[in-house]
């Protein structure tokens, strides 16, 4: 019997459900033959809830692991894949996921296979030189830790079924980096950069002024995104930078203003389903993988497309 092992992060899962990209694993996993186990990061209330979307076991830590970042959960996961002789094991695409997937591979001395857009089997999709080729990998006879991109699947449809709990010895990671003190930022009121089914970027060409962006996400309810020619010139947090230094992003639209398009910007966006260009330069390299291009000036696009989008709302 294979087993899918599914790493789920705690803070991803409230009362009200359980983090988009976090159900997007647990689809894929779904999808596959044999036991879903779910293991994750720290107790919680909600931990059964997971069998509401398609997990047989969730099996959660004596001890929260996130105070040693990675470290911990990466120990804690080894752990279960062992102890649950897992075929794969899936997690999210952001940052922290994937140093836990690096270290996994270490720890079980398996293949990592990060940015994945598609799961086969035991084969696995991923979009490679900043886009220009897609592969295809498989790790062979041995345990593969695969990263999957969010928006790579549709969530599926959500059960009443509850998950069986168990509870593991959180095993000592180790020398870690130790969190000793956390300040939240405050929420923009926005959805996750990496995660958002929209997100909307600026380049050089806002000139500094990020407003008409804002507030073309907010009617749309999307992210915001930044080339970095806007982060390095300090118009915006680094954290929003889209592309090979920054963040990969790959939202069903993706809607790039005062962006020229160089490929260190597109390997970070170019897997968005629909992407929608808009810049003075018609000769612009963006429009070359633009779905819909708009020659014109930013300051007059934007604030015409927030209005139209308010304006159908109601
Ligand atoms: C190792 C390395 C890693 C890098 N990593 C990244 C990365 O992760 N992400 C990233 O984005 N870049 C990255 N870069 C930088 C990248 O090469 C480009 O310099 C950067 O993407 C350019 O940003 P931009 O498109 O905003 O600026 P520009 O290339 O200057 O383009 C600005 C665009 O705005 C248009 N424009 C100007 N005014 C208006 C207006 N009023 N209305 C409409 N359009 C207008 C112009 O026609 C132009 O096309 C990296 C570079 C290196 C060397």
């Amino acid at each position: 019997m294979s087993t899918t092992l599914v790493y789920v992060d705690a803070r991803s899962l409230s009362a009200d459900g359980l983090g988009k990209a976090e159900h997007e694993l647990l689809t894929v996993a779904g999808q596959r033959e044999g036991d879903v186990v779910v293991a994750l990061s720290a107790p919680h209330d909600a931990a059964a809830d997971l069998g509401r979307y398609g997990a047989t076991t969730v099996v959660v830590p004596s001890a929260d692991t996130a105070a040693a970042p990675a470290a911990g959960p990466a120990a804690f996961v080894a752990a279960v894949a062992r102890d649950a002789a897992a075929d794969v094991v899936l997690l999210t695409n952001s940052l922290e996921s994937k140093e836990i997937a690096a270290r996994l591979g270490v720890k079980l001395t398996a293949g990592v296979i990060t940015d994945v857009v598609a799961v086969e089997g035991d084969v696995f999709t991923k979009s490679v030189l900043a886009g220009a080729y897609t592969t295809r990998s498989t790790t062979g006879p041995h345990l593969a830790i695969v990263t999957l991109k969010a928006n790579s699947v549709e969530p599926g449809a959500t059960g009443e079924r509850s998950a069986e709990v168990r509870t593991l010895e959180a095993p000592d990671p180790g020398p870690a980096a130790i969190i000793e003190r956390t300040e939240v930022k405050p929420a923009s009121g926005r959805p996750g950069l990496t995660d958002a089914r929209v997100v909307v970027s600026g380049g050089r060409g806002l000139d500094g002024n990020f407003g008409p962006i804002e507030d073309l996400a907010d009617a749309l309810g999307a992210a915001v995104g930044a080339s970095r020619a806007a982060t390095d010139a300090g118009w915006i947090d680094h954290s929003y930078q889209v592309g090979q230094t920054g963040q990969t992003v790959s939202p069903q639209l993706y809607i790039a203003a005062g962006i020229s398009g160089a490929v260190q910007h597109k390997a970070g966006m170019q897997t968005a389903q629909t992407i929608v260009a808009i810049n003075n330069d018609p000769d612009a390299p963006i429009f070359e993988i633009a779905d819909l291009g708009i020659v014109g000036d930013l300051t007059e696009v934007l604030p015409q497309a927030t209005e139209e989008i308010k304006k159908r709302k109601g």
